[in-house]
């Protein structure tokens, strides 16, 4: 972590079991503002990890400290975390701008501001003209537009993305890093995201942590991402190994 970052999330020793599957010791943290990728194979407890961070499970041991204080302790309409699930899941019985106003609604913020606050978004993030659509009537990237803007109404400090992109043709993701590096500087709010593509997490991200098996490697500078003196089971999943390569 930058050490000039202000520390926002702190992940220590967190460990969970669902199944015969186990988070072991995660132990992390990250910093205000900062871009965090979490890279993994299919399985490998990347939704588990996220979904623990955003409070949804109870870890068995270790905690997790949000802006100093223990998570599970801050009542769940206190943290203002944005969460992006893999598959946008929004509310499709109401409109795009209907979900966008969501977070403010359930603040109680009234009817007037959540409409100007709902128009300036959408007009940022270039889905102005579909604020009366439903969302199963948007393209890919237009329901991940209207997503993002849904998890960032209320000003997060903290984004949790979940293989935001994966359904994305190779120009609509173009699109939506470009947003994503908007957003990282209009909102200043630290981003935590999980992917399983190599090029997106250097693309995005300042560090990237690799989670293999419910356990995390290690977490380095994203220019490291290829360098870095990784164990053999790390360097045969970043293909760096010549077995890898056959
Ligand atoms: N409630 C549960 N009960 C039993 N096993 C579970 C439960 N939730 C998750 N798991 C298991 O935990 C493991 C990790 O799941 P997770 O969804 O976190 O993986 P992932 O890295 O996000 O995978 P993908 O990239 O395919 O989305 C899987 O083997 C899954 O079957």
């Amino acid at each position: 972590m930058n050490p000039s970052c202000e520390r926002l999330l702190a992940v220590q020793q967190v460990s969970l079991q669902r199944g015969s599957f186990a988070l072991c010791s995660i132990d992390f943290a990250l910093g205000s503002g900062e871009v965090l990728a979490i890279l993994g194979e299919t399985g490998s407890g990347k939704t588990l990890l996220l979904e623990t961070i955003a409070g949804f499970h109870q870890p068995a041991e270790g905690q997790i400290l949000f802006k100093g204080r223990d998570l599970h302790r801050i009542p769940l309409h206190r943290r203002n975390i944005g969460y992006l699930y893999q598959e946008y899941c929004m509310f499709p019985h109401m409109t795009v701008g209907e979900n966008i106003a969501y977070g403010l609604k359930m603040r109680g913020v009234d009817k007037k501001s959540c409409l100007h606050e709902v128009q300036a978004i959408a007009k940022r993030f270039g889905i102005g003209h579909l604020l009366e659509q439903y969302p199963l009537t948007l393209s890919g990237g237009e329901q991940q537009r209207t997503a993002l803007a849904r998890a960032l109404i209320t000003h997060p400090p903290l984004l949790l993305l979940d293989e935001p992109f994966s359904a994305l043709d190779p120009v609509t993701k173009q699109g939506l890093y470009t947003l994503l590096d908007e957003i990282r500087q209009r909102y200043d709010c630290a981003i935590l995201f999980v992917t399983h593509d190599f090029h997106e997490a250097r693309r995005l991200a300042d560090r990237i942590g690799i989670l293999l098996e419910g356990k995390l490697q290690a977490i380095v500078p994203a220019a490291e991402l290829f360098t870095h003196g990784w164990n053999e089971t790390v360097q045969e999943f970043l293909g760096l190994t010549p077995a890898s390569l056959l």
